[in-house]
């Protein structure tokens, strides 16, 4: 028997309600009652000036095994994820081959019960291949484990193969995520549509080509009464959408990625492909509205997206070099800085809701809480630290990130899974 004792320390465990200074007891791995006998802890950590909380969550992120094992493997990725002090992160199936078949999901478990040092959840596809025109085998893919389905990379275009998506899912209780692109409207934009595309000369990636596909995934929540989450909402016009639409009680949710709101489109004219991501970076004013969202609710879940690519293939022209950014060891520093102390949108302890009992609620993660009896994984959080991110420093096999050098407020310091601390500064 081991146990664990975190002492001077402010939990914050909002799926409890709870705000205090008090410890927090880990025995072999699950939060147990604090002891009233006088036990001895095996281990103390001493958590003056810190806060206490849950093992953060981050629902979105892009692991490139099996397949791409050169950008990203699942080892690597949970490294990233335990520096960036997440305990859990939710995989999508982009890989190759896709996961939309419960072989290679089972493929996926084994690998990370071996060498992930946080607990990776796993997604199965919407579409055979992610191809949009065949559903997946969505009963094998829950036999083997999945907490969602997605085609995230690609978007379902065909709104008859996702009203059938949506009520299998539905059969299933599993919550259908989307990436909303709708590709007559976006064709082969590789930015925001804008004074900016116009200026550099490259092709527009419009708003409505992501609000057209929010709006239609409303409608289909409403018609099947079935939850629908957007993926990396990045247009103002999309917070609109889901406020008036969650007003009426529409099962549908929205997510935020740091970039959308740390940075705007006039980067590219750097041609810094570390800039191009999808959907893209947008404006002012969308900046505005995402914030507003966050703020009021509307938007209730962040997340990284973390897709790292190799230097070789982002190295090219931007046109050519695919879509996507490092954000694990970022994510929370950057939204902690920008939402809490900057923009004073939310305080630190929504921060923390949004990132443990919101996307556990969301995907009925049995994480997430501090409650007694809940397995042992626990962040804590330096809220006023400031500090500068360094990507050589990264366990990340890529590099693909626009925030090398950037100063942020706030910081993860330790990382603890089941007990164990897998990270710490
Ligand atoms: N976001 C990205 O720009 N890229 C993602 C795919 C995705 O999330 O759509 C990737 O897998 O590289
Ligand atoms: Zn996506
Ligand atoms: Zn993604």
């Amino acid at each position: 028997m081991s146990t664990l004792r975190i002492f001077n320390g402010r939990i914050i465990d909002p799926a409890n309600g709870r705000d205090e200074k008090a410890d927090l007891w880990i025995r072999d791995g699950v939060i147990i009652e604090t002891p009233v006998d006088g036990t001895k802890a095996d281990e103390e950590i001493d958590a003056k000036g810190r806060i206490v909380a849950p093992g953060l969550i981050d629902i979105h992120v892009h692991f490139r095994e099996p397949g791409q094992s050169h950008k990203e493997t699942i080892g690597t990725g949970s490294q990233a994820a335990a520096a960036g002090g997440f305990t859990s992160v939710v995989c999508m199936p982009n890989t190759s081959p896709a996961a939309d078949n419960a072989g290679t999901i089972t493929l996926i478990r084994e690998k990370a019960a071996t060498s992930s040092v946080v607990n990776i959840f796993t997604t199965g596809a919407i579409t055979k291949g992610l191809a949009g025109q065949e559903l997946a085998p969505y009963n094998a893919m829950v036999g083997a484990g999945i907490v969602a389905i997605t085609d995230d990379g690609h978007c379902v275009q065909n709104h008859e193969v996702m009203r059938r998506a949506v009520e299998y899912a539905r059969m299933f209780g599993l919550v259908v995520l989307d990436h909303c692109q709708d590709y007559s409207l976006v064709g082969g934009g590789v930015m925001n549509e804008g004074e900016w595309s116009l200026r550099l000369g490259l092709p527009g990636w419009p708003r409505i080509g992501e609000e057209i596909i929010v709006m239609r995934n409303i409608l289909l929540a409403d018609l099947c009464d079935s939850p629908i989450h957007c993926q990396h909402i990045s247009s103002g016009g999309s917070v609109r959408l889901i406020r008036e639409a969650r007003a009426r009680g529409v099962k549908i949710s929205g997510e935020v990625c740091p970039h959308h709101i740390a940075l705007t489109d006039d980067h590219l004219q750097t041609f810094d492909s570390n800039y191009k991501m999808n959907p893209p970076l947008r404006t002012e004013r969308d900046i505005e509205a995402i914030i507003g969202g966050i703020a009021d609710g509307t938007l209730d879940i962040l997340c990284s997206d973390h897709a790292p690519h190799a230097k070789y293939e982002k190295e090219v022209e931007l046109d050519q070099a695919p879509f996507g950014i490092l954000g694990l060891e970022t994510e929370f520093g950057l939204f902690s800085d920008i939402l809490v102390h900057k923009k004073k949108a939310i305080d630190m302890a929504r921060l923390i809701e949004l990132y443990t009992s919101k996307p556990a609620k969301l995907l009925s993660l049995d994480r997430g809480t501090l409650g007694v009896g809940a397995q042992g994984d626990v962040t804590l959080i330096d809220p006023d630290l400031e500090w500068v991110y360094d990507k050589e420093l990264s366990p990340s096999l890529s590099r693909n990130t626009p925030f090398h050098g950037t100063e942020m407020k706030g910081r993860a310091v330790q990382t603890i899974v089941a007990g164990k601390t897998v990270w710490s500064l």
